[in-house]
């Protein structure tokens, strides 16, 4: 089987984008996982596929791949993507489009300069909605890492999220306590975890360990989850500049049962067919 795809990224965060409207496929993991792979592949962080909806009002489903080849409920980068890639292939017109995932509708929008604005819906923090295994809600829990003990905060935008608060994220240990947190056995299906240093009440830096993709140049639901967890934690006010080492996003948040609004930019690299 032949698949036309699109290469593209959001500030780093890249994708091989589908067009499941117009191509039928039915991906296998190894498939997926071929073409994640940066040597023997296309090579990317996720896999997204646009389709027709599967219910009234909305206009396209959306359904995202780890590198793993493990299917997972939100991107926030993908998303922006998402609304460029359906414009630029002629799918819709629509400056703003409503999107079926896996976790809920959220609602993309292409601004004048090219930019795209993301309702990604309304932060969860219940430790059944992450899941998390805890006994409380509390905005600070206790992880036992290796040989230390962070103090995370939980946060779902549809898929979870760990958010550890580092003075210097530059020099924090991502690489090794990365996977210690995205594995520990207190989130059963694993988790981003994200180390966000605190710039000012309205900046931070942040790095992302993603679950299934390891360290990424930036993660947007992890940027929305860090921005989220600041301003609970009394650390932040909206909006908040959130710099990865792909570059800056804003996210904007109203407080307990707001939706978070992302915006940055969404990149096409390149077009190709690929044998499957
Ligand atoms: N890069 C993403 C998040 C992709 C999914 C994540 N790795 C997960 O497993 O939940 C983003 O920009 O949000």
């Amino acid at each position: 089987m032949k698949l036309k795809f699109s290469k593209m990224h959001g500030l780093g965060n890249d994708f091989v984008v589908l067009d499941g409207v117009r191509q039928q496929f039915s991906l296998t993991p190894e498939q997926l996982r071929y073409l994640g792979d940066r040597h023997f592949g296309v090579g990317c962080d996720q896999i997204l596929v646009v389709e027709k909806p599967t219910r009234p009002g909305v206009d396209f489903r959306y359904r995202i791949f780890n590198a793993d080849g493990g299917e997972v409920e939100q991107c926030g980068n993908g998303a922006r993507c998402f609304v460029r890639f359906v414009h630029e292939q002629g799918l819709t017109g629509k400056p703003e489009i409503l999107v079926e995932t896996m976790k809920g509708v959220i609602a993309p929008r292409l601004e004048a300069d090219g930019n795209v604005t993301v309702d990604m819906g309304i932060p969860r923090f219940l430790p059944e909605e992450i899941p998390f295994l805890n006994d409380d809600d509390s905005i600070i829990h206790h992880l036992d890492v290796a040989d230390d003990t962070l103090e995370i905060s939980v946060v779902s935008m549809g898929n979870p999220h760990a958010v550890n608060v580092v003075a210097d994220v530059d020099g924090a240990p991502v690489g090794v306590q990365g996977p210690a947190i995205e594995n520990h056995p207190r989130f059963p299906q694993r988790v981003n975890a994200g180390f966000m240093q605190v710039l000012d009440r309205h900046a931070i830096k942040l790095r992302v360990y993603e679950r299934g993709a390891g360290e990424t140049l930036a993660c947007g639901t992890g940027a929305c989850a860090a921005a989220v967890a600041g301003i609970r934690r009394g650390l932040l006010d909206s909006p908040v500049r959130v710099t990865t080492r792909g570059g800056d996003l804003s996210i904007a948040w109203g407080g307990a049962g707001c939706p978070v609004l992302m915006t940055g930019p969404a990149v096409t690299v390149f077009s190709g067919e690929i044998e499957l």
